[in-house]
């Protein structure tokens, strides 16, 4: 007899199955069980409106919380950027695999990079951290560009340019790897230029927190696909996020990398970013420290970074608090 599929519930777009597909395969080798795909559609996957106007992309995740929730499905599958910081009473993030490319792309047309679009170029994003941070380098380097609020999939976004409308718009690494148009990039962003969303490129694989003994046995059993190097990343860069109190749609970026001296890691590395959206003011800080060994730890190093930030001046520049 064969064992019953665990259920994985997951949205129906494009990036969201590519995804969902890939950690259903580690789940299944990790368990021995098959995975089964659950579609759920979110208000967010049909909603026209920016996603300012609908609270951010909370929305994306709420519908799967609630059937996990309702045992309607056994876990979940999130864009790590995408999830409220704020810990969920009766769920729990059992694993956090290892992080692809967590940078910023550009796909323009002509196979242009960033510094060599032409004089007011219009580029598309709905993002107001890429926004601020895009304005504001062209502030800094004379350069003459429009940002241009957009919205919708991958292939929406990518359709402004090819159909001419958009000279460029920017994306991240990680999504376009994942539905295999990593091949029309045509500028990766260096950090330093536009620092990623926290989270940016890491993946949370959500289920129910372990009250019953299958649920334990579940927790535990995807806690093997766990990358404790990202974990530990993700982490001060949410607690940034969260200590700033703000939102995923709030114009907030942060990093956290390793620094590593041959094969040993040394240190970590945690930069953050807050701006207007118009690039007039931005508030960058980097601060590097020893390894935080503990999920407290890492809380700790993101909050030390937010105050700092706070200190010069990043509340007035967020605007109005996301939920
Ligand atoms: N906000 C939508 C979203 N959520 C996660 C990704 C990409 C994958 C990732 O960052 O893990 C994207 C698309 C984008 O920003 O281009």
């Amino acid at each position: 007899m064969t064992e019953k599929a665990l259920r994985l519930g997951t949205r129906r777009s494009k990036l969201a199955m590519a995804q969902s597909g890939q950690v259903a395969d580690a789940v299944s080798q990790v368990t021995g069980r098959p995975v089964e795909l659950v579609e759920i559609t979110t208000y967010g996957d049909v909603s026209r409106e920016h996603l300012a106007q609908i609270g951010g992309t909370g929305v994306f995740v709420a519908a799967l919380r609630e059937a996990l929730l309702r045992g309607e499905v056994d876990f979940a599958v999130h864009s790590l950027k995408d999830l409220p910081t704020a810990q969920h009473e009766g769920l729990v993030v059992a694993a956090v695999p290892e992080r692809e490319d967590p940078r910023d792309v550009v796909v323009a047309r002509d196979a242009r990079k960033l510094t060599d679009l032409p004089r007011g170029a219009r580029i598309g994003t709905g993002s107001p951290r890429r926004m601020a941070q895009l304005n504001a380098y062209a502030r800094t380097h004379g350069m003459e560009i429009e940002t241009v609020p957009i919205r919708g999939n991958i292939d929406t976004r990518i359709g402004y340019v090819r159909s001419g409308e958009l000279d460029a718009v920017v994306l991240a690494a990680a999504g376009l790897n994942r539905v295999g148009r990593i091949d029309e990039v045509t500028d990766f962003l260096s950090v330093d230029t536009v620092l990623p969303a926290p989270g940016q490129g890491a993946l949370a694989i959500e289920c129910r927190a372990g009250n019953t003994a299958q649920d334990a046995a579940l927790v535990a059993a995807l806690a093997e696909l766990d990358d404790p190097f990202t974990r530990v990343a993700v982490t001060a860069e949410r607690s940034l996020l969260a200590a700033l109190e703000a939102g995923c749609s709030a114009p907030v970026g942060a990093l956290a990398d390793l620094l590593a001296d041959g094969q040993t890691v040394k240190e970590m590395r945690l930069r953050g970013a807050v701006g207007t959206t118009d690039g007039s003011t931005l508030v960058q800080l980097s601060t590097t420290g020893p390894v935080p060994e503990t999920h407290d730890a890492a809380m700790a190093f993101g909050r030390e970074i937010a105050t700092e930030m706070l200190a010069q001046g990043a509340a007035g520049l967020m605007g109005e608090r996301a939920h």
